[in-house]
């Protein structure tokens, strides 16, 4: 469809001459989704402050990642498992989407977008394929991403949902449920046997991929809020903020906000990579709440 009728709930932003952002106002929430990525950008319910991080230095460019909400890092998490230089977190998230249908409803707006392989896509990854990303959005946000093998062989495929949660301060965040899972500490390269605590932050980098799909619990105690992510179709669960001393050298993270994100992400890493058959599909999907 792409061209939605302009609806008091639903609307449209050009952001520049062709970046293109949905605004979402409904009773039960607001939220912006870029159809470049199929990238919620923000969303915050009616009962407070934004959920997700939006870096006040978030590139909204065509062709740049948006450091913001839930990036969909596809067919490939991190580096590509054999070429490096093929960008980080595959393809998608720099691509334009097509917006395929919106329902609105009293719990809140539902959108799909859709992206398929193109000859482009092909000379990155050399497969067919459709996707299909569900976003809900109300008091929960749920994103899936539905990916369908549209061609003859058989494909490898690995991703994450990249979300960005806004806290209050890192220094008074603790995360439940990675307890008792072994993690690759991705800074070291090192496998790191479980630890029975709950995982807190002090101001320094942490990039680990975790043996478990989740779901886990972000208790904020600068805001006095819990926030559950629940997933499906991932095989581990990704922590990462990059900490004081990197984000300074990264130049889309505004100064000072490293801590006040944190990044959980559904994921299938390098060599967990799940098969698809033709005209067969996996599904990814978070969903997150406040407890
Ligand atoms: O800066 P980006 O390409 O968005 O990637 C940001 C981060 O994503 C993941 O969490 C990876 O584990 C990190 O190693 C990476 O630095």
């Amino acid at each position: 469809m792409d061209d939605i009728p302009q609806s008091s709930t639903v609307s449209t932003i050009r952001v520049g001459a062709d970046f293109e952002i949905y605004r979402i106002d409904h009773p039960r929430c607001q939220a912006l989704i870029a159809r470049q990525g199929a990238q919620v950008l923000e969303w915050t319910t009616s009962t407070g402050d934004p959920i997700l991080y939006r870096s006040s230095l978030a590139a909204l460019e065509r062709g740049r990642p948006v450091r913001a909400g839930v990036p969909i890092c596809w067919p490939w998490f991190a580096n590509h498992p054999t070429d490096s230089s093929l960008p980080l977190h595959g393809f998608v998230r720099t691509l334009d989407w097509s917006l395929d249908s919106v329902r609105e409803s009293e719990p809140g707006v539902a959108m799909t977008f859709i992206f398929e392989s193109t000859p482009e896509t092909m000379e990155l990854w050399p497969h067919r394929f459709r996707l299909e990303a569900r976003i809900e959005l109300g008091a929960e946000l749920t994103v899936g991403l539905r990916a369908i093998n549209t061609g003859t062989r058989p494909f490898m495929m690995g991703g994450a949902l990249h979300t960005y949660l806004a806290v209050g301060d890192l220094a008074d965040v603790h995360i439940e449920g990675l307890e008792g899972f072994d993690h690759l500490d991705k800074t070291t390269g090192m496998c790191v046997a479980a630890s029975y605590d709950a995982l807190r932050f002090f101001g320094e980098e942490i990039d680990r991929i975790y043996d478990t799909p989740g779901p886990v619990s972000v208790i904020d105690r600068s805001r006095g809020q819990k926030t559950l992510v629940e997933n499906r179709g991932n095989t581990a669960t990704v922590i990462w903020n990059p900490g004081r001393l990197n984000a300074d050298q990264i130049d889309d993270i505004g100064t000072g906000e490293a801590d006040h994100f944190i990044a959980v992400e559904p994921a299938i890493p390098g060599g967990h990579e799940v098969e698809v058959s033709p005209g067969s599909y996996h599904v990814l999907l978070t969903r997150i709440s406040l407890a």
